[in-house]
């Protein structure tokens, strides 16, 4: 992997060529345009050869995986044909480290990650749709560029509060992006999610200037970790920067259904005064809840960024840490609570990897 690193693009590009070119009829399964989906794969390695050494994180990570590709159509009998072009694309590209040994390992390596993508598939067939159609029943345009979006699955949709999903919108077909919920599961099973459109994101531009009420989306499964700990009662300490407040907005709902007295202490941060969205529903919380605290943060006026401000404000050792918002925000934000003594093992937050596929 460190040899192919510095030359991912080419080997990607190599791979899918290969792919294409030997199994014309897989090209249906990937979206039109192959921009953002063409680091996805190779993304996908570089996180599983990071956690090589941990294999509880390391099978969740390829069961979430597996499961999360029963939307595309992936089939069983897929997995052969994507391992071969892998393996011809890395064995010659990798000139140096490539050898017979090498090869075998990578065989084995595919083999057994591919076996546990598909168990986790074939498991969560019998018990969930791989996808949800979803009817937009409300779309609210926050500011010119944040809209504030809610939908009406076809059939129940069970998730906890601090997850996200793969969202496909009509108009881009078989382009999926994710997006965090960003209310606890409400009693009328409705979803709600906070869109930015990003320069060039062709499903967050769809979303906020394209998509009305009567549009029908899909949704993947719910996934992410990024939930609350229902058996302790510590304090929680949620940091969200932008539209990355949704899913902390969906964790102060859950404490308060859960009754439970925990300090709930939020700092959100963005750029300028139109850009804090959502502080007025923030605020409404707050009066309605003794025990939640809402603290925002304008870049400008604060004279520096929202990482900072909490690390100020420490020290929080005594608190469980969420993080939502960019991936910069995310790595400053981890450092600033470890400098207060928070423990790694307390700090939550959404892979960076997945956020970056979620900001297009
Ligand atoms: N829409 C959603 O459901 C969710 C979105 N996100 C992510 O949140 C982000 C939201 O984007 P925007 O609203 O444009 O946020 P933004 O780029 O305007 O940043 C929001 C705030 O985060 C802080 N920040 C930003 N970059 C930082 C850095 N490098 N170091 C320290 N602090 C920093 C600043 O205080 C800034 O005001 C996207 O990356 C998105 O993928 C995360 C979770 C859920």
């Amino acid at each position: 992997m460190e040899e192919i690193e510095p030359i991912a693009d080419k080997v990607t590009s190599y791979f899918y060529a290969l792919l294409f070119l030997r199994h014309p009829d897989l090209r249906s399964l990937f979206p039109a345009a192959m921009d953002t989906q063409r680091d996805r794969i190779l993304k996908a390695l570089l996180t599983a050869a990071e956690h090589i050494d941990n294999t509880d994180v390391l099978v969740e990570y390829l069961q979430n995986l597996g499961r999360g590709h029963r939307k595309y159509g992936t089939r069983p009998e897929h997995y052969p044909a994507v391992g071969e072009a892998l393996i011809g694309a890395l064995s010659s590209h990798a000139t140096d480290s490539w050898g017979e040994e090498c090869q075998a390992a990578w065989v084995r390596t595919y083999t057994t990650i591919s076996q546990i993508m598909i168990d986790a598939a074939a498991a969560d067939e019998l018990r969930a749709p791989a996808w949800w159609y979803a009817e937009v029943v409300a779309h609210e345009l926050r500011t010119p560029d944040i809209a504030v979006i809610t939908v009406r699955p076809d059939q129940p949709y069970p998730f906890l509060a601090g997850q996200y999903a793969g969202v496909e919108t009509p108009w881009w077909p078989r382009v999926w992006r994710h997006y965090s919920f960003a209310s606890a599961p409400r009693a009328d099973g409705l979803l709600s999610f906070h869109v930015k459109a990003v320069p060039a994101g062709w499903v967050s531009n769809a979303l906020v200037h394209r998509a009305r009420p009567g549009d029908v989306l899909r949704l993947g499964p719910p996934t992410g970790s990024m939930t609350v700990d229902h058996t302790t009662r510590s304090g929680l300490l949620c940091v969200g920067g932008g539209t990355g407040i949704a899913p902390i907005k969906a964790l102060v709902e859950d404490v308060a259904e859960h009754g439970a007295r925990r300090s709930v202490e939020v700092f959100y941060g963005a750029r300028t005064d139109i850009d804090l969205y959502d502080i007025d529903t923030m605020l409404r919380l707050q009066q309605a809840h003794p025990w939640l605290s809402v603290r925002p943060f304008i870049d400008a006026e604060a004279h520096r960024q929202l990482p900072d401000a909490v690390r100020e404000f420490g020290p929080w050792y005594e608190y469980d840490a969420y993080l939502s918002g960019p991936p910069g925000m995310i790595r400053s934000g981890v450092h600033a609570l470890r400098d207060t003594g928070v423990p790694v093992s307390r700090i939550r937050h959404d892979s960076v990897e997945e956020l970056v596929a979620a900001g297009s």
